[in-house]
């Protein structure tokens, strides 16, 4: 079984406005919301892809019910830790260009995150797990080390998108992949990363310290996947943006999607690129008649 574990998730607000003026009253031409949180979209495009996978975390108060309902309603397997405190509202503000407030999250006291390691002591060896997402901010940010360590003891295969300073902690704990974008790995090193050369060399970089598998998005510029044996680049399709949030889950989906259906790792890719740009051209998650249109212009080359 795949497991996504979303510690913090978000209904996304996303609104658009013409000519957004700051500090003035702006009223919208289009808005609507949609459950967010990196591991929750993964669940959901998986779903799309017709791969089932649980989605764990942590929900609470009205926005926390909102999402469960909703994901529930698209057949999703879900089993969150409810939480006193309510889930978060993100807003993804649509104006020329795309401008994201993230909130903070509900604190989860220790019995809340004593019920999710439970749950993680019940997964067995061929399940795949995600950790995605920020932390909310009442928990450590060595957080996800630790569920990563509880999971490699059981040879469970780990999958990690987090970025900051959870980021540096998840790359010395040996996960089977990890999918930054190039704005993270820059963070990652101290440098800007803004060709597939620099991406590449700083993923080769996070290849040494123990990551068995990179994929780099590059949003635009397409995405890299490397381990120790092989080195692809794939440009992205192009296409007009319509909302792009939820593009690096989609990514990751498709990989994890092709992975769960025993493809080699460049077809797996080619399909997260794909899902990838499908969903920054749709206003919601890609679909998988969308994201397979989209994998025929998808070339994935050595590099
Ligand atoms: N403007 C774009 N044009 C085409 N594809 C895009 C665009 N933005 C994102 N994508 C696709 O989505 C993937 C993930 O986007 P990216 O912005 O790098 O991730 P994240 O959402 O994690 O920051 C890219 O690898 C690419 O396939
Ligand atoms: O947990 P974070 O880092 O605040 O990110 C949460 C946000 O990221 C998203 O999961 C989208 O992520 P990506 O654009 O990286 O795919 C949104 O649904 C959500 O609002």
């Amino acid at each position: 079984m795949i497991y996504t574990v979303t510690l913090n998730p978000s209904v996304d607000y996303i609104v658009q406005v013409e000519n957004f003026e700051l500090g003035g009253l702006n009223r919208s031409v289009m808005d609507t919301k949609f459950p967010g949180g990196k591991g929750i979209n993964v669940s959901r495009v998986l779903k799309r892809l017709g791969v089932d996978s649980t989605a764990l975390g942590f929900l609470g108060g009205f926005t926390g019910g909102y999402i469960e309902k909703f994901l529930r309603e698209e057949g999703i397997s879900t089993d969150f830790v409810h939480v006193s405190e309510d889930t978060r509202i993100n807003i993804k503000l649509k104006s020329g260009v795309e401008t994201e407030i993230n909130g903070k999250g509900p604190s989860i006291s220790e019995a809340e995150l004593d019920k999710l390691l439970a749950q993680i002591e019940k997964l067995n060896e061929n399940d795949m797990i995600l950790f995605s997402g920020s932390i909310p901010s009442s928990l450590p940010s060595t957080i996800y080390v630790d569920l990563i360590k509880r999971c490699q003891k059981k040879n469970i295969r780990v999958i990690a998108d987090v970025s900051g300073e959870p980021l540096n902690h998840v790359i010395k704990a040996d996960p089977f992949l990890i999918k930054p974008n190039h704005h993270e790995i820059g963070e990652i090193f101290g440098v800007k990363v803004e060709t597939p050369e620099e991406a590449h060399k700083y993923g080769s970089r996070l290849l040494d310290m123990g990551v068995e598998n990179v994929i780099i998005s590059m949003a635009e510029k397409g995405a890299l996947f490397l381990n120790q044996e092989v080195s692809y680049y794939a440009v992205a399709p192009k296409g007009t943006v319509k909302n792009s949030a939820g593009a690096g889950d989609s990514v990751v989906a498709g990989f994890m999607s092709g992975i769960a259906k025993g493809k080699p790792y460049e077809e797996a890719f080619a399909l997260g690129v794909a899902c990838g740009s499908a969903t920054a051209f749709s206003m919601e998650l890609c679909t998988k008649e969308e994201a397979e249109e989209l994998l025929k212009q998808v070339n994935v080359k050595p590099l």
